[in-house]
């Protein structure tokens, strides 16, 4: 538990709150969530319908919906970047500037965005058909999400693979082999060989294959050198030519084609089988399973620092669900990523989160430790969902008495008042504070004020 604190946070929500305008009324979806998002920990964030969990992601993310207004609150990444405040300079300037002649401003702007959502952040939705282009093959889309961020990733790998020799490969083999990866990585850097690293270290992490396989493919890294199409494509990129529109084709289909290279990585990475084919598929040939692994592939290829995943598996059958669970944990180890993961099956959650944020009508009731939330619950709320969990050794599930109360006019005090069977007088008065009972452990209930 002590851990949690130790570890540097990387996401800080202070005091959201969202509102949707609609012709029915104002709707108050987030109504100042403060939460934290630690490096390297996956965060479930739990609730029942309409308790505000996917317009705290989008919000994160900057995507919300045209008629939702961030009324207050500040998103910070690293402490420092406040995701909202960006867009909302952002928004204004784009109303108040006339587009054509702010080109620059806002191309600068987009730029900055784009940076945010695709490095430092990126989101996996629950369906992947909706988040993949049907007519595109999957290996373009993930070539595409790093042609759009960071297309000098591309130029470099292919570079650097052009100008190495076997007997560079061999050597930096001998390294790995003997020296271990932070030294190859220094010998690539000393042999200008930048971006070779990345593909060396990809299949050398590779498990599935054995190692004298995993040599013959990395010697092989040298047979895919550019022809001369593609020289010619990455020379009009760096000599900043690709604006000229026939110009600006071959440059793209250069780096593309060493982003399907990439694609191949990634998916191997996710554990796809054949990936070499799987490339060239489209979304329609493949299972749900392998349409949401690539769906994650496209999230994680610009190794953002934070991933939100809103009901990603909750389209999925049992088993499927089970290895993309498997797959987050060893995305969360291997990387040191740090995971939003939104479900409102705390079953799920269990599984795979190493804290639990438990929300309702738009505010975190209850936030701690996995295992202090499902064995010691002190929300009224959360322990009401803990006895809704279906287990083999249940003879009755206590389904929640009530519905989430309108979010037009949330009541006043705290907002479970009318569902919860120990209310006091004060929860039709007051909303209560939040309280820490134990290290990390934060719960918003007067009963624990009282107890305290
Ligand atoms: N675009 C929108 N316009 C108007 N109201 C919206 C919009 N999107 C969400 N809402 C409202 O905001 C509240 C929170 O919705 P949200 O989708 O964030 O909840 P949720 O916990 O993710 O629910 P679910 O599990 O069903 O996705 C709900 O009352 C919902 O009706």
């Amino acid at each position: 538990m002590e851990r949690v604190k130790e570890r540097a946070k990387v996401l800080e929500i202070k005091d959201l709150r969202v509102s949707f305008h609609t012709r029915r009324g104002v709707f108050k979806a987030l109504r100042g969530v403060d939460l934290e998002l630690y490096k390297g920990e996956v965060l479930g964030l739990a609730g029942e319908s309409g308790s505000g969990k996917s317009t705290l992601g989008l919000a994160i993310m900057g995507l919300l919906p045209r008629n939702a207004r961030v009324e207050s609150g500040e998103v910070l990444l690293d402490g420092s970047k406040d995701v909202l405040k960006m867009l909302r300079d952002y928004g204004s300037r784009d109303v108040k500037f006339d587009p054509r002649k702010n080109e620059k401003l806002i191309k600068r702007l987009n730029k900055e965005l784009r940076e945010v959502r695709g490095r430092a952040l990126a989101m996996v939705f629950q369906e992947p058909l909706t988040s993949l282009n049907p007519v595109l093959q999957v290996g373009y889309q993930i070539a595409e999400a790093v042609y759009y961020h960071d297309p000098m990733r591309l130029v470099r790998r292919a570079i650097s693979r052009n100008r190495c020799t076997q007997a560079d490969l061999r050597d930096l083999m001998t390294t790995l082999k003997t020296k271990g990866e932070e030294a190859l990585i220094e010998e690539v850097e000393k042999r200008n060989l930048r971006g070779l690293e990345e593909q060396i270290l990809s299949i050398w992490r590779r498990q599935d294959i054995h190692e004298a396989k995993k040599e013959k493919l990395i010697l092989s890294l040298d047979k895919h050198k550019l022809d001369s199409k593609d020289r010619l494509g990455i020379s009009i990129y760096l000599r900043g030519l690709q604006r000229v529109p026939v110009l600006g084709r071959l440059a793209k289909d250069a780096l593309i084609k060493e982003g399907y290279r990439l694609a191949v990585e990634i998916l191997t990475y996710l554990g796809i089988p054949h990936p070499e084919k799987v490339v060239r598929m489209y979304p329609h040939e493949l299972s749900g399973g392998m349409r949401q692994r690539v769906v994650i592939g496209i999230a994680i290829v610009n190794n953002p620092e934070i991933v939100i995943m809103d009901e990603p598996t909750s389209a999925l059958d049992v088993t499927i669900q089970a290895q993309i669970l498997e797959l987050v944990s060893s995305l969360k180890a291997s990387s040191n990523r740090s995971f939003i993961f939104i479900s409102h099956d705390l079953s799920v959650l269990a599984e795979v989160s190493d804290r639990i944020a438990i929300m309702y009508a738009g505010k975190i009731a209850e936030v701690g430790p996995v295992k202090v939330i499902f064995e010691e619950p002190q929300h009224p709320y959360t322990k009401m969902l803990m006895d809704a969990i279906p287990t083999m050794d249940k003879t009755e599930l206590k389904a929640i008495p009530g519905s989430v109360p309108d979010m037009r006019s949330p009541p006043k005090g705290c907002s479970f008042s009318n569902r919860c069977p120990f209310v006091m007088p004060k929860c039709k008065e007051m909303e209560p504070p939040m309280v820490e009972v134990s290290e990390g452990h934060k719960v918003a209930c007067f009963l624990v004020g009282e107890r305290k």
